[in-house]
C-alpha cells in the first residue's frame, strides 16, 4: 500500500520571515488535529533548509529541498549537491519539476544523474512528470508521460526506487487554477503504476505514492485524492495559504 502524502512546494516565494509565521501557523493547525494518516512534506528554498528543518525536528514534518546539483561536489559555483542539503537536514528533494525543465533545460540524463545524487546522499526523490497543453492536445500525453519516467528511472535499481515518489503534475494545470479532472488524473496515474509494475515489478507498483499537482486546492482535493492510483498531492499556490494548505492535509483525515 503506497503511504498517503502532502508535499508543499513553495517555489521562489516567502522571505524569511514569512516563512517562519507560515510554518509556525500551518503546524499549529495541524498539531490539533488527531494525526492523520499522510506523510507532510514542505519543499522550501534553499536558504531556509537548515533553519526550518531544525524547527520541525520534533514534528512529524519533513523538509524537502526543490532541486540539487547532478553533481557530487567541485566548481560548480552557485550550486547546491544533495549531501549539502542532506547534512543540513533535508530528508527529500524534488527532482525534474516542469519548471526546472522548462527555464533551466533539464534533461531526462540531467534528471537521472540529480536522482543518483541524492539517493547516494541518502534522500528521497519527488520525481516531477506531466505533458503540455500542446502535447495532451495531440493526444501523446500518455506516451510522452512514459518516455519521461524511462528516460529518468530506467537505470534505477528496485531497491533504489522504494525511494522515489512521482509526481504527476500537467504543465497546463499548474499554477492556472485549472486542475486535471479526477478521470484525466486516475487516467494518467493508472499508466504510471502499469508502467513501474512491468519495470520494476508489483511490489514497486503496489508501494510507489504517485502524487498529483497542479492547481490543487481545498475545494478540488477530495475528488482527486478520492481516486484510486492517486496517493496524494504536491501542491503550489495553495501551500502558500496556512489554513487551506492544512484544509489539503485533512483530506486524509
Ligand atoms: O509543485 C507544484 C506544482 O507545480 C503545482 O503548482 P500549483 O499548485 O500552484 O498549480
Amino acid at each position: 500500500m503506497a503511504q498517503k502524502i502532502v508535499a508543499a512546494n513553495w517555489k521562489m516565494n516567502l522571505n524569511f520571515q514569512e516563512a517562519n509565521t507560515l510554518i509556525s501557523e500551518v503546524t499549529n493547525i495541524l498539531k490539533d488535529e488527531k494525526r492523520n494518516t499522510a506523510e507532510v512534506i514542505f519543499a522550501v528554498p534553499f536558504v531556509y533548509v537548515y533553519h526550518l528543518s531544525n524547527f520541525l525536528k520534533t514534528q512529524p514534518f519533513a523538509v524537502a529541498a526543490q532541486n540539487c546539483s547532478e553533481h557530487e561536489k567541485g566548481a560548480y559555483t552557485g550550486e547546491i549537491s544533495a549531501q549539502m542539503l542532506a547534512s543540513v537536514g533535508a530528508k527529500w528533494v524534488i527532482v525534474g519539476h516542469s519548471e526546472r525543465r522548462l527555464y533551466y533545460h533539464e534533461t531526462y540524463r540531467i534528471i537521472a544523474e540529480k536522482i543518483q545524487r541524492a539517493l547516494q546522499a541518502g534522500l528521497k526523490v519527488i520525481f516531477c512528470c506531466g505533458e503540455s497543453l500542446e502535447i495532451r492536445n495531440k493526444n501523446e500525453h500518455i506516451a510522452y508521460v512514459q518516455n519521461q519516467l524511462e528516460g529518468s528511472l530506467a537505470e534505477l535499481s528496485v531497491e533504489q526506487m522504494k525511494n522515489i515518489v512521482i509526481a504527476y503534475e500537467p504543465v497546463w494545470a499548474i499554477g492556472t487554477g485549472k486542475n486535471a479532472t479526477a478521470e484525466q488524473a486516475q487516467e494518467m496515474h493508472a499508466v504510471i503504476r502499469a508502467y513501474l509494475k512491468k519495470k520494476f515489478g508489483s511490489e514497486i507498483a503496489q508501494n510507489t505514492s504517485i502524487l498529483y499537482g497542479g492547481s490543487v486546492n481545498a475545494q478540488n482535493a477530495k475528488s482527486l485524492f478520492s481516486c484510486p492510483d492517486v496517493d496524494g498531492g504536491l501542491v503550489g499556490g495553495a501551500s502558500l495559504k496556512a489554513r487551506e494548505f492544512a484544509e489539503i492535509v485533512k483530506v486524509y483525515n
